[in-house]
């Protein structure tokens, strides 16, 4: 089976990075990869030629179908289609909803490349590159949550969502949400997906007690080329 070949991630590590998705054990080509993403629906050995597994996660996709609107609130959530925000405002936040990120947890990319891509994830929501909108909540001048979301015809997906961690579990995640849910709806996306880490217990029963459930889980592995040990 070919691998197949990531150009943005290629082009951002400066490596040459693919993926592959395998539902059983099977023969994968790894040509001349630096790093390939293996995807599969449950666990089972895979072994690559000449390459080592260096870190391994499980995504779970969560999902809801949009049917009525939450309940408004009158508290301000603020949108950076009016209001006019830099990359420094969202910053902290970025990090703080990438804390479990494979970027991170797998130190071949080094905490500084993590910030990067991250950096580049908030770059590219608000030129809306990689996102439709980005919802935030502001007190005295700072940033204490935010949200992405991302379309699909009717599917929206939340690309990151976080509370500061000096506000979390006072109900701010749930009105950023909430927000978005009533967008979504409004703006012909009748599903709503978010893809977390199953090691993310926070995020986890966060988004289970906003009424999401699971809709898959896939098993991620990063195999490196053995000489970029
Ligand atoms: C797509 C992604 O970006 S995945 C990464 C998500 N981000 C992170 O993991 C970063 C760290 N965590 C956070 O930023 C926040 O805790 C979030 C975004 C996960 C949740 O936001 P918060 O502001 O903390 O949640 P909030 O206070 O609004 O809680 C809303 C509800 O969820 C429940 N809840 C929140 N956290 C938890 C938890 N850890 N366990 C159980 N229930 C929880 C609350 O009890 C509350 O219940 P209610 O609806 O009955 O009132
Ligand atoms: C900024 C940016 C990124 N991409 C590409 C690069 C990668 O191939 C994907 C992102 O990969 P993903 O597995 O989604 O990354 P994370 O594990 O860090 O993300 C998960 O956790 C986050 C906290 C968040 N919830 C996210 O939704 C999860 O999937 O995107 C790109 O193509 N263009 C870009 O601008």
């Amino acid at each position: 089976m070919k691998v197949n070949y990531l150009q943005w991630d290629s082009d951002f590590f400066n490596k040459k990075i693919g993926d592959i998705s395998i539902h059983q054990k099977e023969d994968i080509e790894t040509e001349d990869y630096d790093l390939i993403v293996v995807k599969q629906p449950s666990e089972f050995n895979v072994e690559l030629k000449n390459a080592l597994l260096s870190f391994q996660e499980t995504k779970v996709n969560f999902i809801k179908t949009l049917e009525k609107p939450r309940q408004p609130d009158s508290f301000t959530i603020k949108d950076t289609d009016s209001d006019d925000k830099d990359i420094e405002f969202f910053r902290e936040l970025a990090y703080e909803s990438g804390k479990k990120s494979r970027f991170l947890l797998d130190q071949k990319f080094g905490e500084e490349k993590f910030k990067e891509l991250y950096d580049m994830w908030i770059i590219n929501s608000l030129n809306k590159k990689f996102a439709l909108k980005t919802f935030y909540i502001e007190e005295n001048g700072k940033a204490i949550g935010f949200v992405t979301l991302q379309k699909y015809n009717t599917l929206g997906k939340i690309g990151l969502i976080a509370t500061h961690p000096d506000f979390q579990g006072k109900g701010f995640g749930k009105k950023l949400l909430n927000h978005v849910e009533n967008f979504c709806i409004k703006n012909g996306i009748y599903q709503l997906e978010i893809p977390t880490q199953k090691e993310n217990i926070q995020a986890c029963a966060f988004y289970k007690k906003q009424g999401y459930s699971i809709k898959d889980e896939i098993i991620i592995k990063h195999y490196w080329k053995n000489d970029s040990l």
